[in-house]
């Protein structure tokens, strides 16, 4: 018999997963699944719930939470030799990666695509010894993300992000960078960079509208040094997916990323600090079978063939 462990957050966004959890137990049994669940008690557990579930050899692992928890569990079985199918249940404030992989909001619904047990093994980003499946990146603006308190997200949304962000605008300065990508070299004065392994990045999903998950490669995006004013129109244009030929945007694939700063600068991996600069990315080639909807893979499969 298979046997799946949910990892959820009982703090994560709507908190709805509490009520919610028996019923997924026992639609998880009926579909065959020996079923069981472990609630996170803080910031971490959820990597460490990881491990134990892959060293009791689950089948599969569902995280149930929003980016945070995903990335947690991930760095919990990404350096695993054995490594369990990962499933999505997206009950976070953001949910980029379910977003990405086109999961439902719908907690049901996306309990459907875990059920209906179709997976596909999907690239993840390692920088330095830390995991990622959506983005990392530094400048002064990356640097929001974990400067908004968690109730204030929970309460906001994403409305709480972009307050903060029109409240740090003024602070954002460029930094001198070198960051080799496959070998070549950029040197200049930037805002801010991004590696980014999907195309939704904190709800602007034309970002990097072309980037995919089973291609063995990231989205490096650049923004070069510009005034705030420049900045803002910059931000304007990318919700529209209008940014792709502004000169001061570089946009470039690579699957090996070295970023040098002079100064120093935070790295943010999947929306929380990841530590300092210096930074080395390495795209992990279809490293993790994860369950998503048949119908859009399954037709992406096809264009690849
Ligand atoms: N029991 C807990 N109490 C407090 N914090 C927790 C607990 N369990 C996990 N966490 C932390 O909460 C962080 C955020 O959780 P999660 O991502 O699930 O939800 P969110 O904050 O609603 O959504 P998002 O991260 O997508 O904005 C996790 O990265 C984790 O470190």
């Amino acid at each position: 018999m298979k046997r799946a462990r949910i990892i959820y957050n009982p703090t994560s966004g709507r908190e709805v997963i509490r009520k919610v959890l028996p019923d997924i137990l026992q639609r998880l049994e009926q579909a065959g699944y020996e079923a069981s669940a472990h609630a996170t008690t803080c910031a971490g557990d959820a990597t460490e719930a990881a491990k134990t579930a892959v060293e009791r050899k689950y089948d599969v692992i569902i995280a149930a939470g929003g980016d945070g928890t995903i990335n947690e569990v991930l760095n919990g079985v990404a350096e695993q030799e054995f490594r369990p199918k990962l499933g999505i249940i997206p009950v976070g404030t953001t949910n980029d990666f379910a977003r990405a992989l086109s999961v439902p909001r719908n907690i049901h619904k996306a309990v459907d695509i875990i059920l209906e047990d179709f997976s596909t093994p999907l690239d993840i980003g390692r920088v330095n010894d830390q995991y990622f499946m959506n983005i990392s990146g530094g400048g002064k603006i990356t640097e929001l993300s974990y400067e908004v308190p968690s109730k204030l997200k929970t309460m906001l949304g994403q409305l709480a992000y972009y307050l903060k962000g029109m409240e740090m605008l003024p602070s954002i300065r460029p930094t001198s960078v070198e960051i080799e990508y496959d070998g070549k070299l950029y040197e200049g004065d930037i805002m801010l960079f991004l590696v980014s392994n999907t195309n939704s990045v904190g709800g602007l999903e034309k970002l990097a509208p072309a980037a995919r998950m089973d291609d063995g490669l990231f989205d490096l995006m650049i923004i070069e040094k510009m005034n705030i004013a420049e900045f803002v129109r910059l931000a304007t244009l990318a919700i529209q997916g209008n940014h792709l030929n502004h000169p001061k945007f570089i946009h470039k694939t690579a699957s090996l990323i070295k970023v040098k700063t002079e100064e120093k600068m935070q790295l943010n991996i999947d929306g929380e600090f990841g530590g300092m600069l210096p930074g080395e990315f390495v795209n992990l080639y279809r490293h993790i079978d994860f369950f998503v909807p048949r119908e859009k893979f399954e037709k992406q499969s096809d264009e690849n063939e």
